[in-house]
């Protein structure tokens, strides 16, 4: 029986000299595999295996096994999942619960079964942890007391995810690692008006606001509850750095160790979308946990750090909104 700090160094400083391996990027096409995907080709990966959502519905364990069995990944980064903000995690509990064991179980099984891959990242979140855990979060504070009720499925569905990476370690020498990203925001997001997280709604909300010549924009919750923000590029760099530099049993924080209120960033989406008018809060919406700054010191101790800042990444984000999501809308 292995513990979690028994980390295993086999593959550790090899990922990054094998470009031209055959790795699978699950869900490339949303707002974490596209950037994962972008990195990836940036730094000269040539053998992608890339499936869309109709070409591969990964909640079909026959279909995943047959395609694992087929095309032999050497490396697999997990990426699919049912995501959503506090509204969309509170309304569908059966679908964050249910799709999301369903894929992550079907991957992490058939890359065992395949035989031929040699890592394989699977991706959490920060809701795993306590709702009162401590601050900032320490990967040890796993499973040490309940969980925020708004996020429950999502997160009980993560955490075997963590559990099963590490039974197919110690059982089967399985080099499955754990990454538990705090809430991420950029290119490809998600900005359904309800169902997405909170940067990309004040996104879309303002903006509409200031194309309408609307007064006020209501924004959800007491505006106190605070959240670590990480650019989904900062991210996908962490993730290859995880790929090449890490092999354990214990899952890994990846954030940007800076926190704002929800307050303080509807101000700051404010001023970058431009809107001049005035914020209203909306108290019956739920707040959810407290304050969720995690402890990413495990991580800062490899080497590794986030490198865009709140305000350049809202710049960045906004542009691309306006780019891509709010032009298409006009036509
Ligand atoms: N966004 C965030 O703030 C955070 C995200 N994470 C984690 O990062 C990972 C990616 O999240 P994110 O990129 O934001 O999510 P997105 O919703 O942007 O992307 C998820 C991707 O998974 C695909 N997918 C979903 N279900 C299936 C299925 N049954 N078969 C095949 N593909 C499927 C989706 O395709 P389609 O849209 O066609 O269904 C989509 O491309 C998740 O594990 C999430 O928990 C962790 C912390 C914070
Ligand atoms: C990444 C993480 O994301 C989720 O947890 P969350 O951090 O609570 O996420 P959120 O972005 O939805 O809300 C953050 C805060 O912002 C407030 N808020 C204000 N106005 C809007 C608004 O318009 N939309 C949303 N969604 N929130 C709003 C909202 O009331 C809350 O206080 C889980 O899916 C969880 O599973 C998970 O992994």
């Amino acid at each position: 029986m292995g513990s979690l700090d028994s980390d295993t160094t086999t593959t550790v400083g090899s990922f990054l000299s094998d470009k031209s391996a055959k790795m699978f990027v699950a869900g490339h096409r949303g707002l974490v595999g596209s950037a994962i995907h972008r990195k990836l080709v940036s730094l000269g990966f040539t053998n992608l295996l890339l499936r869309t959502h109709a070409e591969l519905d990964l909640t079909r364990q026959s279909a995943v096994e047959s395609f694992f069995a087929a095309e032999q990944p050497r490396y697999v980064i997990v990426a699919a999942a049912k995501v959503g903000g506090i509204h969309a995690n509170s309304t569908f509990p059966a679908d964050f619960i249910g799709v999301n064991l369903q894929i992550q179980t079907n991957i992490i099984d058939a890359a065992l079964r395949c035989g031929s891959v040699r890592k394989l990242l699977f991706l959490g979140s920060s809701c795993i942890y306590p709702k009162l855990a401590p601050q900032p979060i320490p990967e040890s504070a796993l499973l040490s007391g309940p969980l925020e009720p708004t996020n429950e499925w999502y997160a009980v569905a993560k955490i075997a995810g963590i559990k099963m990476c590490q039974a197919y370690r110690l059982q089967h020498g399985l080099d499955a690692i754990s990454a538990m990203p705090t809430n991420l925001y950029g290119p490809f997001d998600n900005f359904h008006p309800e169902n997405s997280h909170v940067l990309p709604a004040l996104i879309r909300r303002f903006h509409e606001a200031k194309v309408s010549g609307a007064k006020e924009v209501v924004v959800w919750g007491t505006g106190s509850p605070l959240r670590e923000f990480l650019h989904v590029d900062d991210l996908a760099d962490g993730v290859v750095f995880l790929m090449d530099r890490y092999s354990g049993l214990e899952h890994v924080n990846l954030g940007s160790g800076k926190e704002v209120s929800i307050k303080e960033l509807a101000e700051m989406v404010k001023e970058v979308v431009g809107f001049r008018g005035k914020l209203v809060w909306d108290a019956t919406k739920p707040d959810g946990t407290p304050r969720k700054l995690m402890d990413s010191s495990k991580l800062a101790g490899m080497g590794w750090e986030a490198k865009i800042s709140l305000k350049d990444g809202l710049v960045n984000t906004y542009k691309w909104y306006v780019e891509h999501v709010a032009k298409q809308q006009q036509q």
